[in-house]
């Protein structure tokens, strides 16, 4: 079992940001969630890692029950605008965060930023870069130690046509190498182009969208 979520609920001063959500991914594959601005698809997917504890209910991920301080395996994530520190380079960034589990080496921080377009021998500082170089260090941050599992929330976001592309052709050379990755996006051509199955989130409600198989 790759995700399990039973019955995950989430109130927030009354309001129900995540109503009794049940979920089973069980085979490897890309996996969409569209839903309307506010409709509860980052704070399922944070949910999901890690980094918010649910009201009621579980999730497990890899048969492993997260929050609570425990994170999940294997895992990657791209959330919003992710927080480099902005005086260091590229390299840098990723090097200290690489530094916390401390299972890949600088050779491998150098591939990553080559395979998103930036350039690991780049001395500028991050704050330097363009939102959309800041979203595909982002992407490099968060496939670095190659997951298992991988979510990217919204990770078109601000990303020029090559960008788009690169990072589509990235996810489904993901889906190849039998990662699961979960996604979401409000582009259609995304979804259709990359998800074996996808969710929809409605005020909070989790329920599956269009089913195909996965491949
Ligand atoms: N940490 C939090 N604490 C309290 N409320 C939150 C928190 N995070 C999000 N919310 C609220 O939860 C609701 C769902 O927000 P969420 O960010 O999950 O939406 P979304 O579906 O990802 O939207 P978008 O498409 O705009 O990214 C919103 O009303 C938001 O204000």
């Amino acid at each position: 079992m790759i995700i399990e979520i039973n019955h995950v609920t989430k109130t927030v001063k009354g309001n129900d940001l995540l109503k009794d959500i049940d979920l089973r991914i069980t085979k490897p594959g890309v996996y969409g969630v569209i839903g309307r601005n506010g409709s509860g698809k980052s704070v399922l997917f944070k949910t999901i890692a890690g980094l918010l504890r649910p009201t009621t209910g579980e999730v497990k991920v890899f048969g492993e029950k997260v929050g609570n301080g425990r994170f999940p395996k294997h895992f990657g994530a791209l959330f919003d605008l992710p927080g480099f520190v902005p005086r260091y380079t590229a390299f840098n960034n990723l090097k200290l965060l690489a530094s916390i589990r401390g299972i890949i080496s600088t050779e491998d921080i150098r591939q990553v930023i080559s395979k998103v377009g930036l350039d690991p021998d780049d001395r500028r500082p991050v704050k330097k870069y363009s939102y959309g170089m800041r979203q595909r260090l982002g992407i490099a941050q968060a496939i670095m130690e190659n997951p298992s599992l991988l979510i990217l929330d919204e990770p078109m976001n601000g990303l020029d046509e090559t960008g788009v592309e690169e990072i589509r052709g990235m996810i489904l050379e993901f889906k190849k190498q039998g990662m699961t990755v979960l996604i979401a996006s409000h582009n259609s051509e995304d979804i259709k182009l990359l998800c074996d199955q996808v969710y929809r989130m409605d005020q909070g409600k989790l329920t599956l969208h269009q089913t195909e198989t996965v491949s």
